[in-house]
């Protein structure tokens, strides 16, 4: 932190960097994994960095974990078991549970320290703990993920980027460990970068996601304090016959105005429309 502003800089954005000013630094620590850093901005609420990526904000961490799980889980017909990969800061839970038809949420975070910190810090985010659904499971996803098989109906991977402890989760070995957990039918939604920074990660991705699921559709969401303001969700079903852009089930608008202030069904079928410069260097990935 410079003159009283957070810079985010980083190899995955070289060139760029996204600056938001500190009203006051909260949290500063070095977990078994990662720095994790939360300071009070002056505009976007509290803020948690993980060595020196913005994770979530306050005031627009909404729109990502709203879309992260409102699209799989209503693209699917009758979710009962979810597992979210990551989502230390609990925002997916908080998001998941929203469902009633939804009976038991489990979350695998490496590193505890964010959960500590959520809690702590991000109490809006952090909400989603409490849920006599979830289940908190400490440890890394692709241990947790090794001896599940046929288990889960819908599986949320909100990880960080591939950099740092979040690498693996971006290899098609952990593609088919999640392809492995899920029952008939399954549905996954990863975090899958930008696609006006990324285009070369999101064709890898489905280039293999592709020779393992016989449905799976690149969409993306608006939100200010990500790199480009974009962050991509990478869907894949085991249902070929799915059609992952339209919802199979919808809230009613009254419950959308209530439950959520991004997602709605009209923009679960929007955000896969991509602009001409992206479907053209995905169509053949
Ligand atoms: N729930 C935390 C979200 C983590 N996803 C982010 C996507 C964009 C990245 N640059 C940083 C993490």
């Amino acid at each position: 932190v410079k003159d009283g502003w957070f810079k985010e800089t980083g190899t995955l954005w070289p060139g760029q960097a996204m600056t938001l000013e500190v009203k006051e630094i909260l949290h500063v620590e070095r977990s078994k994994f990662q720095d994790v850093l939360v300071f009070q901005s002056t505009t976007y609420g509290n803020v948690l960095v993980l060595d020196g990526v913005i994770q979530a904000t306050e005031r627009d961490e909404f729109s990502y974990q709203e879309m992260m799980t409102h699209v799989p889980v209503f693209a699917h017909p009758n979710p009962k078991r979810v597992l979210v990969i990551g989502g230390g800061d609990g925002g997916v839970l908080r998001e998941v549970v929203k469902h009633e038809g939804v009976e038991e949420v489990v979350l695998c975070e490496i590193d505890e320290a964010v959960i500590n910190a959520s809690k702590k810090y991000l109490p809006s985010m952090a909400v989603g703990f409490q849920h006599p659904k979830v289940k908190i499971h400490v440890g890394d996803g692709f241990a947790f993920l090794e001896d599940k098989v046929d288990t889960f109906d819908v599986i949320i991977t909100d990880s960080s980027d591939p950099v740092g402890p979040a690498a693996s989760l971006f290899q098609a070995k952990f593609f088919e460990l999640m392809k492995n957990a899920l029952r008939d039918g399954g549905i996954i939604c990863t975090q899958c970068e930008c696609l006006w920074l990324h285009l070369p990660i999101i064709k890898e991705v489905l280039g293999f996601t592709r020779k393992l699921f016989p449905a799976v559709e690149y969409g993306f969401v608006t939100i200010p304090t990500y790199p480009s303001g974009q962050i991509g969700l990478m869907v894949c079903s085991k249902n070929g016959s799915l059609d992952l852009k339209k919802p199979q089930r919808r809230w009613t608008k009254e419950q959308e105005a209530k439950l959520c202030r991004y997602y709605n069904a009209e923009i679960h079928e929007a955000c896969f429309v991509l602009p001409q410069f992206a479907r053209a260097a995905l169509e053949d990935a």
